[in-house]
């Protein structure tokens, strides 16, 4: 039985971990934080404006701060960015903290899922398919190591998908 009170979801860009965190905070009686959203609120500047500004590696030293300080927050449901597994700051506080789940999702699927935005910096280049290929297999073994549950998220509603990430919870949280 874990007694972690938060739940952390990782996964690459477009696995659905804004959209499904929010829900889960809903189902759960969890308070929603996704650490772009806060990422962005402390700089003043949105994500493609601090990749221009201070390039990635800027981004990932306001990451960590952030994740730092949410991660140690009882009762969140946090949408952490896709890249955040890249640090390892970033992997013991989310594995050592919460429960992570890691939305697992095949690069055709993140490719159609992130295609009409522009607001991921990474991928607006001429190959979005390479970069999400070669991304995942960097990252891959990163969120499979601290992953207390793996789900596909391919094939299946936001809202079922929620529904079996709630039934894990139950299921192995003592004070569910
Ligand atoms: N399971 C799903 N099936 C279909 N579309 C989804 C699913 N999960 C998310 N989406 C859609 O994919 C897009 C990216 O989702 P988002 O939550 O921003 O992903 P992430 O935060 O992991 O990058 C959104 O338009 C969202 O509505
Ligand atoms: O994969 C990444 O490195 C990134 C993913 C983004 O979040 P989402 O996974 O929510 O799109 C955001 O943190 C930033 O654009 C970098
Ligand atoms: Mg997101």
């Amino acid at each position: 039985m874990l007694a972690l009170s938060s739940l952390f979801l990782v996964g690459p860009m477009g696995a659905g971990k804004s959209t499904l965190g929010r829900m889960l905070a809903d189902l759960l009686d969890k308070t929603f934080v996704d650490s772009d959203r806060v990422i962005e609120e402390r700089a003043g500047a949105d994500i493609p404006w601090i990749f221009d500004l201070e390039g990635e590696p800027g981004f990932r030293v306001r990451e960590i701060q952030v994740i730092d300080e949410l991660t140690r927050q009882p009762d969140l449901v946090l949408a952490t960015g896709g890249g955040a597994v890249v640090r390892p700051e970033n992997r013991a506080a989310l594995a050592g903290r919460g429960i992570v789940v890691y939305l697992r999702t095949s690069v055709p699927t993140q490719l159609a899922r992130t295609s009409k935005d522009r607001n991921r910096p990474l991928l607006q280049k001429p190959d979005p398919r390479q970069i999400l290929t070669d991304l995942l297999a960097a990252r891959e073994p990163h969120y499979t190591a601290i992953a207390d549950l793996t789900v596909d998220t391919d094939h299946i509603h936001p809202r079922a998908l929620a529904e079996q990430i709630v039934q894990y919870y139950l299921e192995h949280h003592e004070n569910a």
